[in-house]
């Protein structure tokens, strides 16, 4: 089988191009991105992508992700980025490009050179604040109230409890200011496999959810260590991104156009009255042909 290697900040993916035809049986999609995922015995990635013909005329082109633990996630901003130059190279020639994802409608315009992709920005859909929608069950709140700097009890030795705030973005995601915690970002490092673990499996979130520890620079600029559901430590997440500066955003602490500064490099988010855009590059590795994808 023949893939494509991706990264996006370092937040890297395989891609596999469905678009004239499946490739990897529905249900074997999940294994298969488990095995092909793990470093050192397979390819190693984040999560792998399947670029599949829309379900319905609205859509150019439809988009699916796994994550590197085999769980199908409803949306990833670096992994459409990495998509959508895919698409735009080597299957149509379509900008703006209308991406049918399971978190809804997302449209890439693309800023191109020659026949080269060169910068990607992202319409990133409507956010959702209430319970309901993360989705996030906790004492105290009824399914309808918005979850902004609530406080959760942990069970680790490091943090006891923590205060965050919850958006969905297509996919769920829990942003922790360190300032608000009296936290830094050497100590989110160093007990990150522990803390962030602890919230991605937290019981107030029956689907997991994606955890983004984030220092506040300026109201222009922010620093963002991820912990990602499903795969662990990243060096960077568009979709956390996105949800890190729109929480910011309504909680005051920035402007409308925010740097994002990631492990794996900076990512640039713009709020336009009620539209989100996420605006960043991808670059393509390499092409390869699958022998064997290790166990
Ligand atoms: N890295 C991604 C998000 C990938 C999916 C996520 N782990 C989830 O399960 O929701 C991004 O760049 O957004």
């Amino acid at each position: 089988m023949e893939f494509t290697k991706m990264h996006a900040l370092g937040n890297d993916y395989i891609i596999i191009n469905e678009f004239d035809g499946e490739k990897v049986k529905e249900e074997e999609k999940a294994e298969f991105s488990r095995k092909i995922c793990r470093r050192g015995f397979s390819v190693g990635a984040d999560g792998v992508i399947f670029i599949q013909k829309p379900t319905s005329d609205e859509y150019d082109v439809r988009f699916r992700i796994f994550n590197s633990d085999g769980s199908e996630a409803e949306m990833c901003g670096n992994g459409i980025r990495c998509f959508s130059k895919y698409v735009y190279e080597r299957i149509m020639k379509k900008n703006p490009l209308r991406v049918e994802t399971k978190g809804g409608l997302r449209v890439s315009e693309m800023e191109i050179e020659g026949d080269e992709v060169k910068k990607i920005k992202v319409y990133m859909g409507v956010p959702k604040f209430k319970l309901k929608d993360i989705p996030m069950v906790v004492d105290g709140y009824k399914e309808d109230d918005e979850f902004l700097n609530g406080e959760l009890k942990l069970k680790n030795p490091y943090l006891p409890k923590v205060k965050l705030s919850v958006v969905n973005v297509g996919n769920p995601h829990a942003v922790i200011f360190v300032e608000d915690n009296g936290i830094d970002l050497d100590f989110v490092r160093e007990h990150l496999d522990v803390i962030g673990k602890e919230i991605e499996h937290h019981e107030a979130f029956p689907e997991r959810i994606n955890v983004h520890f984030v220092k506040v620079l300026n109201p222009n600029e922010i620093r963002i260590v991820t912990w990602e559901r499903g795969a662990g430590y990243t060096t960077a997440c568009g979709t956390g991104t996105t949800a890190s500066v729109i929480i910011a955003h309504k909680l005051g602490k920035t402007s409308n156009r925010v740097l994002a500064h990631l492990d794996g490099g900076d990512l640039e988010i713009e709020i336009k009255d009620d539209d989100i855009y996420m605006i960043g590059d991808a670059v393509m590795v390499y092409d390869a042909k699958l022998l064997n994808i290790g166990w």
